[in-house]
């Protein structure tokens, strides 16, 4: 029995699989929703309900379970556009302004949404906020040289700031471009994601940070209302 929170993720992955069809070039993303999506694409295209597709990852996640479904993969060199990308996140606010790098994959997860014709969120309801950054950290990929040196800095501009720890193994998580993590809060959310997008990315050593601004085109959010899961496509607070 799936939990109520997976099966919101569930109907919400469904929904954007819904949008996909033959041919297209596609933007895979990573975490669990997404991975949800990339199951029902691979039952599809198996089902030859969706024919000629291509997809391209964002993470090693991603690409394993692509990898194991049979779905055809291209690197992002490799294209020469994505038609649509589908992706999770960590926090969606009124204007689709998005924090993502939960699963540290955000780098590829940017560069894949940044190249798609349509990028479509998939989240479930408890991922809505008002205000970025209050509840969930921002995550930032540092050269593993300057880890300390950027944690410095990103404290000097207001943030509290955690390397990212691995768990079952020693040490901090390492990204899928070997790299680390830092985790920041500023602790009355984020008004400009903005101006704090790129005032981060400027810091040496800083190789992404996880605010996605002005890339969204469509939010769709799983809900449950009275016992029966739905599926909403979020209208954007311009
Ligand atoms: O940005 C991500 C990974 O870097 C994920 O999309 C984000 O963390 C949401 O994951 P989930 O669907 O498991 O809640």
């Amino acid at each position: 029995m799936l939990s109520l929170q997976d099966q919101m993720k569930q109907a919400v992955a469904i929904s954007a699989v819904n949008q996909i069809r033959d041919g297209m070039i596609l933007g895979l993303g990573s975490g669990s929703t997404a991975a949800l999506m990339i199951q029902e694409l691979g039952a599809r295209i198996k089902k030859k309900e969706l024919n000629d597709i291509v997809g391209v990852t964002t993470s090693f996640q991603g690409e394993v379970l692509a990898t194991e479904l049979g779905i055809p993969l291209k690197s992002l060199n490799a294209v020469s556009h994505i038609d649509l990308a589908i992706d999770g996140a960590d926090e969606v606010d009124p204007h689709f302004q998005l924090i993502k790098g939960g699963g540290a994959c955000h780098v590829q997860e940017k560069l894949v949404a940044a190249r798609a014709k349509k990028f479509v969120v998939v989240v479930d309801s408890t991922k809505l906020v008002d205000k970025l950054n209050l509840s969930f950290l921002l995550p930032v990929e540092v050269l593993p040289g300057a880890w300390h040196q950027v944690k410095e800095q990103l404290e000097e501009m207001g943030a509290e700031v955690k390397l990212r720890m691995a768990q079952r193994k020693a040490g901090p998580i390492v990204t899928d471009q070997g790299n680390l993590v830092l985790d920041i809060l500023f602790k009355d959310g984020i008004s400009d994601p903005m101006s704090m997008e790129s005032r981060i990315n400027n810091i040496p050593g800083v190789l992404e940070n996880g605010l996605f601004v002005n890339l969204v085109d469509q939010v769709l959010v799983g809900e449950i209302n009275n016992n029966e899961v739905s599926v909403r496509d979020l209208i954007k607070v311009q």
